[in-house]
């Protein structure tokens, strides 16, 4: 059996030591050669790099598990490339929560002003990345789920057309999917979802049943009606997470006929997410006293003990395994399906081909095959296309250097939706940003 070598970026990430710990207890069904963390921030990962060692020496010693901040180190013979670096860290995170937040603006990671800022900052050193990595790997496959991932995405599509080995994924529609079976009470293999979208914007037409292809959403619907929605791991999240799934219902009583990421709530609330959303304390400051705290701790306590028997206590949520599927998916060409973005190219036939959209698809050693939706109705349409423009213009204003473009993206962005806010908040931003931003002029 084939050993794998893996590197994975942004091994400062608070997810990764539960993707190593996956990595760990799927040695059987995915072996491993070796497994790199690498991170610019070489202090910030050392914690989870040594934590990294003891998982490893404790419980896999076969496989060579360092950390780096060197990037012929991290690249050098990789076969997949996990990518999950967030530029600027949580303090920028935190700005682009907070700035629009107290302009009365959405302020969230990847939507809204705070997605556009994100994105651009993290087109930026995206393109450099997927540069560096093609410099030393040039076959490996590179796995996107650093955010915003529609603009990543499109950017992407845009300075690497001919690269078929890049695969920009968010596990948010699948975990939906495996809410919607905690609900329905099945396995969520069970569940053969049909979806349309883009990244954070989408909708599930069907769910059926692989085994007798009955459409379970109906019944979904009626479930969600009377009790309510919670994610598949409601009981390790925290509130803010419970109220975005709880918030489903909402939104299947206003439009019903679909089953809602939960991301659309943004776009179809922004008043009354302005009204629940504390421009002093916001999603950051949440990560920060919970995740990251738990995080740093957990890897600190296992280092001061020099081993990890019997003590380790971090979680392996959905999030690393759905991700090590996708990678083994593609190693064994199993052609599992998984919602994935691309470009539309007709899969929804009444938008833009060019669009990055998010559809099913199975995925195999040649990457993925995605299935169409045939035209999508009038309402969704026109949301979805207001976000295509908004998303082109900012990737637009990224590569032209332009601070018109970067007006037009946030004008047209539903959540902004008036030019002198937009200047306003735009303004701010750019100072808020310095050098992460590309020059806007
Ligand atoms: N799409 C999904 O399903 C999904 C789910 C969870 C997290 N994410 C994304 O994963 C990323 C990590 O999230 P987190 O909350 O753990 O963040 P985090 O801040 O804990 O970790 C991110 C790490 O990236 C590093 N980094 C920054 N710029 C880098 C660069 N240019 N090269 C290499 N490393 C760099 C940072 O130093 C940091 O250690 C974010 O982009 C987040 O949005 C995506
Ligand atoms: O606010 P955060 O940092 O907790 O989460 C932001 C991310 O939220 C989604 O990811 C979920 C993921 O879907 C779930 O499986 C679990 O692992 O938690 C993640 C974080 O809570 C979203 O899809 C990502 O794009 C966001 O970055
Ligand atoms: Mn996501």
């Amino acid at each position: 059996m084939k050993k794998y070598n893996i590197v994975i970026v942004g091994g400062g990430s608070t997810f990764t030591p539960g993707f190593l710990k996956s990595f760990c207890r799927m040695q059987k069904e995915f072996p491993l050669n070796k497994l790199v963390l690498f991170d610019i921030d070489g202090e910030r990962q050392k914690p989870i790099g040594e934590f990294g060692k003891l998982l490893f020496q404790d419980n896999a010693p076969e496989v060579e598990f360092s950390y780096t901040t060197d990037i012929k180190e991290a690249y050098t013979d990789m076969d997949f490339v996990f990518m999950q670096m967030r530029v600027g860290k949580y303090a920028m995170r935190e700005l682009d929560e907070k700035i629009p937040l107290r302009m009365g603006l959405i302020g969230q990671e990847t939507v809204g002003a705070g997605g556009f800022a994100y994105g651009l900052r993290s087109t930026k050193e995206m393109i450099k990345a997927v540069y560096d990595i093609r410099k030393y790997a040039p076959e490996a496959w590179i796995l996107n789920y650093s955010n915003p991932a529609a603009i990543v995405a499109e950017a992407l599509r845009r300075e690497f057309p001919d690269d078929k080995r890049i695969l920009n994924i968010c596990d948010q529609p699948e975990n939906i999917v495996r809410s919607a079976s905690r609900s329905l009470g099945c396995d969520f293999h069970l569940l053969d979802p049909v979806y349309f979208g883009l990244n954070h914007y989408g909708w599930f037409t069907h769910l059926y049943n692989v085994e007798t292809g009955e459409d379970l959403l109906p019944k979904l619907r009626e479930i969600i009606h009377e009790r309510g929605f919670l994610p598949q791991d409601a009981e390790q999240r925290d509130q803010s997470w419970l109220d975005t799934y709880g918030y489903v219902q909402q939104m299947m009583e206003d439009f019903p006929e679909f089953l809602p990421n939960s991301y659309d709530q943004y776009y179809l609330y922004p008043y009354y997410k302005l009204e629940h959303l504390n421009p002093e304390y916001t999603r950051t400051d949440e990560v920060r006293n919970g995740r990251e705290k738990r995080v740093f701790e957990e890897c600190n306590k296992i280092i001061e003990a020099g081993t990890t028997k019997g003590l380790v206590d971090i979680h392996e949520d959905a999030h690393a395994e759905f991700m090590i599927d996708v990678a083994m998916d593609i190693a064994y060409n199993r052609n599992n399906r998984h919602i994935i973005i691309t470009e539309n190219n007709g899969l929804i036939a009444n938008m833009q081909d060019d669009a990055m959209v998010e559809v099913a698809a199975e995925l195999g050693a040649n990457g993925p095959r995605p299935m169409g939706v045939g035209n999508i109705p009038t309402f969704y349409k026109g949301l979805l296309e207001q976000q295509v423009a908004y998303e082109k213009l900012t990737v637009d204003a990224y590569f032209e250097h332009s601070y018109q473009k970067a007006l037009q993206a946030l004008t047209l962005n539903r959540l902004i939706n008036d030019a002198k806010k937009a200047r306003e908040v735009l303004d701010k931003l750019i100072e808020a940003n310095g050098d992460y931003f590309p020059e806007l002029k």
